[in-house]
């Protein structure tokens, strides 16, 4: 802390309200420039008048206190020469004591975390923004789960919640810690955003914003034969979503439904349509909300992938990709070894061996992933969701 001349600290306090206390922490913390104390938005000022000693340099001081009036700050400032008296320019802050205000003191960010890496958020974490963070590679070694809010939303007592809700979240990960930071309403948050941290694994903040303005949520159909490559192509756009995007992708992979939603469905027609419907619905659900539905199942029929379009361009976008993968090379992979008991007639109703596939005739976009890797074929599938944004 720093040492004071006696005049200095015998001068009157400028009682600082909570959001003046704010900005004065993160000033002090280095997240904001000194320069974000306005002097002249602090009620008492015109009170203090010139009684400040002032320096050889012609600069004044006074002390900033909190609403106990404890001495928080002092302040080295100049009178600004613009003919408004309440006009001043703050030179230097140094710390006296440690602020206190506000809940969970503990877990306040005050000053930069250097690399240390964090996921934004601006609300409690949403079962989507759950669901986003569970499907990335796992988080990276000590990271930090940041609720960024303004003052006055640090006192409301949703806040209390909010911060609860985010540490069982975080309970969810390993080595995950929780904190929050304040940014007052009337200060630069770019700059103490930069400030925070160089490495932003996620920033969910500004989520809903970002989802409002950019869509309605999107329905992806990857429809191919077994092997095609549908579930390798959805996992890269679920990635490159997650990685680029503000918005949350959820697979929907046809084992995956079959083992759960669908479990005790066969391969008739009438069970592959059910499995194929109760995907749609579940597409339409996740898209109604902003979300962006990544379904992987084979659907080889025509009737059924026009329903769910149907079904789900009530609620927002659908993209029909045919996979279009021969045959011979789903068989030459073979990497459930399920084409050679089809052959074998160990499995029955097998989807281009014994029951046909229809070939989209609708398609939106055609991927043949015998000839395109995956990253091509990814960039092609973000490039209809890039047209849909640039779009609305
Ligand atoms: N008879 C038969 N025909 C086709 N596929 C079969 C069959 N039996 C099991 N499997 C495995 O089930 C996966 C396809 O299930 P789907 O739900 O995507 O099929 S469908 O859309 O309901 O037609 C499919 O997985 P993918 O390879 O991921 O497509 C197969 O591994
Ligand atoms: N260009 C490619 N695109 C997608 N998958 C490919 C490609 N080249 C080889 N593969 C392989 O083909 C297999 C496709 O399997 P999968 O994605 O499960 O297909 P599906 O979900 O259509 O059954 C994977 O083993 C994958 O590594």
């Amino acid at each position: 802390m720093a040492n004071f001349d006696n005049d200095l600290l015998n001068s009157p306090l400028l009682q600082l309200d909570f959001e003046q206390l704010d900005v004065l922490e993160l000033v002090l913390g280095g997240l904001l420039d000194p320069c974000s104390i306005e002097l002249s938005s602090i009620p008492q000022w015109a009170e203090i008048g010139e009684i400040s000693p002032s320096k050889a340099d012609g600069s004044k001081g006074v002390l900033l206190a909190d609403p106990d009036g404890t001495a928080l700050a002092v302040v080295n400032y100049r009178a600004l020469d613009d003919g408004d008296k309440d006009s001043h320019e703050v030179i230097g802050v140094w710390p006296l004591a440690k602020p206190e205000h506000g809940s969970f003191r503990e877990l306040r960010i005050t000053s930069s975390l250097g690399s240390q890496p964090v996921v934004l958020f601006d609300q409690a974490p949403t079962p989507l923004d759950i669901q986003a963070l569970r499907s990335r590679p796992s988080l990276p070694a000590n990271t930090c789960f940041v609720l960024v809010c303004n003052s006055s939303g640090s006192r409301d007592p949703a806040h209390i919640d909010q911060i609860e809700q985010l540490q069982a979240t975080a309970e969810i990960f390993e080595d995950v810690k929780v904190a929050h930071l304040v940014l007052p309403d009337s200060t630069s948050e770019h700059l103490a955003m930069e400030r925070l941290s160089s490495h932003v694994v996620i920033d969910l903040r500004g989520f809903k914003d970002n989802a409002a303005a950019t869509s309605q949520g999107v329905v992806f159909m990857f429809s191919g034969l077994s092997g095609s490559g549908k579930s390798t192509l959805a996992r890269a756009v679920q990635q490159q979503i997650h990685q680029h995007l503000p918005q949350r992708a959820v697979l929907l992979d046809g084992d995956d439904i079959r083992r759960f939603i669908s479990k005790g469905l066969g391969f008739s027609r009438e069970d592959r349509e059910t499995n194929v419907e109760r995907i749609g619905w579940i597409a339409a659900r996740i898209s109604e909300v902003g979300g962006i539905a990544l379904c992987a199942p084979i659907a080889p029929f025509h009737a059924t992938r026009a329903a769910v379009r149907s079904m789900t361009t009530q609620v927002g976008r659908f993209y029909l990709i045919y996979v279009s993968t021969p045959l011979a090379v789903c068989e030459a992979r073979d990497r459930k070894g399920l084409y050679a008991k089809a052959r074998a007639g160990l499995v029955t109703d097998f989807t281009g061996i014994d029951s046909p596939y229809e070939e989209p005739v609708d398609a939106d976009l055609i991927l043949d992933l015998s000839v395109l890797d995956v990253q091509t074929a990814t960039e092609q599938v973000i490039g209809l969701l890039r047209t849909q944004q640039t779009n609305l």
